[in-house]
């Protein structure tokens, strides 16, 4: 099994929306280096629950729980996600819900398995965005974010999400040139294999959401585009 810095692409699947078996089937063999299941809004243990052991029946893929809450944590996964949201404005979504976790679960938490993510959050109309009273940081101000990921808080990953919206290429490039131990990933608004390849150009990784809802056809084949970058 690769290793989480060998990752070029990953699909995230949200347990709120509805996905055929035929379809599901299709993004777990697609070549995809893992499946994250995570969303912002209506995510219930039921529905993690259900995608979990849908994916598991027949496929290896990685899977991947990206906690958004503590109702919908369930053992099972390969990895755990957590984001810790470096431009919202209120210090519970940067620190305090998770040292709340973290005071619950110490004892079941397997530090190989978990992996905490700076998220900055970019489109000011994506729900991730409203739910974490967050603010638009000019360029700058993400480049400083990716610094502290890396430097300050020696995270493993630095998620520039611009869920729902295709984001700006120049701007992943020059947070890439502040990170170098640190992952960069990047995700929203990739529905074609060319916004992927134009995007992996700087990304490490990236994630590939409702797209997989709108056009599958043109999701899967983000999958071969960034496979050779
Ligand atoms: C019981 C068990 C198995 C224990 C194992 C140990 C373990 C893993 C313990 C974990 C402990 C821990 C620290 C948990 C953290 C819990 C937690 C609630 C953290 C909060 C994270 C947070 C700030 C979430 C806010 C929302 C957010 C940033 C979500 C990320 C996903 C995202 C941006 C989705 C995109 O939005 P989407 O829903 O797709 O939007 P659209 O619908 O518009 O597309
Ligand atoms: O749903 P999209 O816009 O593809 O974004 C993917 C991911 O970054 C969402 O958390
Ligand atoms: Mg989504």
């Amino acid at each position: 099994m690769k290793t989480i810095n060998e990752w070029k692409h990953i699909f995230k699947l949200d347990p709120a929306k509805e996905i055929s078996d035929e379809d599901l089937d299709l993004i777990c063999e697609s070549g995809t280096d893992a499946i994250i299941v995570g969303g912002t809004d209506d995510v219930t243990l039921d529905g993690v629950l259900d995608l979990l052991s849908r994916i598991r029946r027949s496929h290896t893929v990685p899977c991947v729980l990206e906690i958004s809450n503590e109702e919908a944590l369930t053992p099972g996964f390969d990895y755990y996600f957590i984001p810790m949201v470096l431009n919202s404005k209120e210090k519970k979504f940067m620190m305090d819900i998770q040292h709340k976790a973290i005071k619950e679960y110490i004892d079941m938490m397997e530090y190989s398995e978990i992996f905490f993510e700076g998220y900055c959050i970019l489109n000011e109309d994506a729900k991730a965005f409203t739910h974490t009273n967050s603010y638009l940081p000019d360029k700058d101000d993400v480049k400083a974010y990716a610094y502290m990921a890396e430097h300050v808080f020696h995270l493993p990953i630095f998620y520039v999400e611009y869920s729902g919206t295709y984001g700006e290429p120049e701007l992943v490039k020059e947070v890439k040139n502040e990170l170098d131990k640190t992952l960069l990933f990047y995700g929203g608004g990739i529905e074609n294999p060319e916004q992927a390849k134009e995007m992996k150009e700087y990304a490490d990784v990236i994630i590939v959401g409702n797209s997989i809802y709108t056009d599958i056809k043109k999701a899967l084949k983000t999958v071969e585009a960034v496979k050779d970058k």
